[in-house]
């Protein structure tokens, strides 16, 4: 009796795994599989590592602007990822008030406390005031125009003709990432990290950052359940997080109190922290204790607002530019017109503000660079009521809406047939001015009253950035590297971009 129970069950076994067999024989090659009882989450978590590269797959596959994933269903996991420009639109901004980031967001991205990035109405609205305000000052932009002149001219330029000299194989991403951090800790504290120096002493704190992105989209794929278990083992991405949590808060706190001790001295200054502890009102002999948090919460949200993201953008661009030598063409000839309008003939030649207005076919291809590269590739909204999105996906309470913006860059429905192709001219209208109607579909910087607060100081860091080098420098990428991206909530490169740098000694 008993064995033949035995045998039954094992008969049992041996058909589920038949028939699983069967299933999975049948479904392998899906670009999207629905798992029986596990939903869409295997795949998820399969294509974790690639997935901006899988969800323009699934798009393209399913002749669809949206899906929806399940989780297991134990789980109350439900996404609905969508690259619908219509969607999208409908999201950001007309109907901005049904989308907030809600608590979940807040959890995963728990490193940037009540920062800008993390908080939705009232208490958003209050901070955005505050941002934008000290954006709008003439004194800021003057002091991040100063800023980038300064970075841009008496470090990186002389950094790069060093190694152009000396002949050597470099990381260009690495080095982006460096002066990103340079400019942002100067913009925010008026004080300089030098990680643009000849030493390329290791940077802990990009380390740090790293680390939080990565364990911050693992978060967003997982069930709440499984990442808080890890949290509380200290395992795999949680424990590196931890780490990284720690490391950016011992340089916070040094930066804050450096930069209040002179306010307390009476140094004026013209940094976001120094306008945000005069915004606050604070009484001077008050500046030691005043909202410890408030302006950790705050200056954290920018460094990883304003650091990666730049460093992100340009890496991309110089990688598309290096591949396709006439684009690279078009925007030295545009250089060298406006140096001429300058009469500016030392060498190395380092542009400012006022020449960015005449590079139009720079500004175009910055334009198409992030475009088909956005710094910030995915975006995480919740529902507050149930609604019919514009086409026809619905959206529910407690569901996880995820805005695909580097998959919408590479639908040929919404860009044509060469969205894929690396084209500036798409962003120039017939009379040779910028084609501002290619901003609806534009979604790098997201839109709306949430649109990003630095976008135009990042356009400019780019632009100037860009223009130096490429005036002054032919920037060779190396053939044999391969360049993928890396899992992260940024959409930094894999494996770094390694360069050859030459001189141009013809102008
Ligand atoms: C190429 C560079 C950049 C890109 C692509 C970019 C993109 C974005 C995007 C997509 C958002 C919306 C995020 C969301 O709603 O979750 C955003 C928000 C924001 N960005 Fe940027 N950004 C860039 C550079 C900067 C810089 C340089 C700063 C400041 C120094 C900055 C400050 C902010 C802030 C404060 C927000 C939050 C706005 C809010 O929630 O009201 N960004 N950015």
């Amino acid at each position: 009796m008993e064995l033949s129970f035995i045998g039954y069950e094992a008969f049992s076994l041996v058909l589920l795994l038949f028939i699983s067999m069967i299933w999975y024989i049948q479904h392998r090659k899906e670009v999207l599989t629905q798992w029986p009882l596990l939903g869409s989450f295997p795949s998820l978590l399969h294509h974790i590592h690639h997935v901006n590269e899988w969800s323009v797959e699934v798009f393209l596959k399913h002749c669809t602007g949206s899906v929806v994933l399940k989780g297991p269903i134990y789980s109350k996991l439900e996404y609905l990822a969508t690259c619908h420009p219509n969607n999208l639109e409908y999201m950001l901004k007309s109907n901005f008030v049904n989308y907030p980031k809600g608590p979940d967001y807040k959890e995963k991205l728990d490193i940037l406390g009540d920062g800008i990035f993390n908080i939705d109405f009232g208490l958003w609205l209050e901070q955005r005031k505050i941002a934008h305000s000290c954006f709008r000052s003439y004194d800021f932009r003057s002091f991040i125009a100063d800023t980038n002149r300064k970075v841009i001219g008496d470090k990186l330029v002389p950094l790069v003709a060093h190694m152009a000299r000396q002949g050597c194989t470099f990381d260009l991403q690495d080095l982006f990432l460096r002066f990103t951090f340079d400019t942002i800790m100067i913009i925010l504290f008026g004080r300089d990290p030098e990680c643009v120096s000849l030493k390329f002493h290791p940077n802990k704190y990009a380390q740090a950052m790293d680390d939080a992105l990565e364990a911050a989209l693992y978060r967003f794929a997982m069930p709440n359940s499984l990442w808080k278990f890890m949290r509380l083992l200290k395992i795999g991405t949680e424990k590196k997080l931890a780490d990284a949590w720690e490391t950016l808060d011992l340089m916070m706190s040094e930066s804050i109190s450096l930069t209040r001790e002179d306010i307390l001295k009476g140094v004026e200054g013209h940094n976001l922290l120094y306008m945000y502890l005069k915004s606050q009102r604070v009484e001077r002999n008050d500046l030691s204790k005043s909202g410890e948090k408030f302006v950790r919460d705050n200056m954290l949200n920018f460094i990883f607002a304003g650091r990666d993201t730049t460093a992100s953008g340009l890496s991309w661009f110089f990688w598309l530019v290096a591949k396709h030598p006439h684009v690279e063409a078009k925007i030295l000839q545009e250089l060298r017109l406006a140096c001429m309008k300058k009469v500016r003939n030392k060498w190395p030649c380092v542009f400012d503000s006022d020449d960015l207005r005449s590079l139009t076919y720079l500004h175009a291809a910055v334009c198409e660079s992030l475009r088909l590269y956005p710094p910030l590739p995915l975006n995480s909204k919740g529902a507050v009521k149930e609604e019919i999105l514009p086409d026809g996906s619905i959206t529910r309470p407690g569901m996880q809406i995820i805005l695909c913006f580097y998959a919408v860059a590479r639908m040929p429905w919404v860009w044509g047939d060469d969205c894929s192709e690396f084209k500036p001219e798409r962003w120039i209208s017939e009379d040779g001015t910028l084609d501002n109607q290619q901003m609806s579909k534009f979604f790098t910087f997201s839109l709306g009253p949430r649109t990003c607060i630095g976008k135009e100081t990042a356009i400019n860091q780019i632009k100037l950035t860009a223009a130096a080098l490429l005036y002054n420098f032919h920037v060779q990428v190396l053939d044999s590297q391969s360049v993928s991206i890396k899992p992260s909530l940024v959409l930094h490169m894999k494996n770094g971009l390694l360069v050859n740098i030459k001189e141009r000694v013809n102008w």
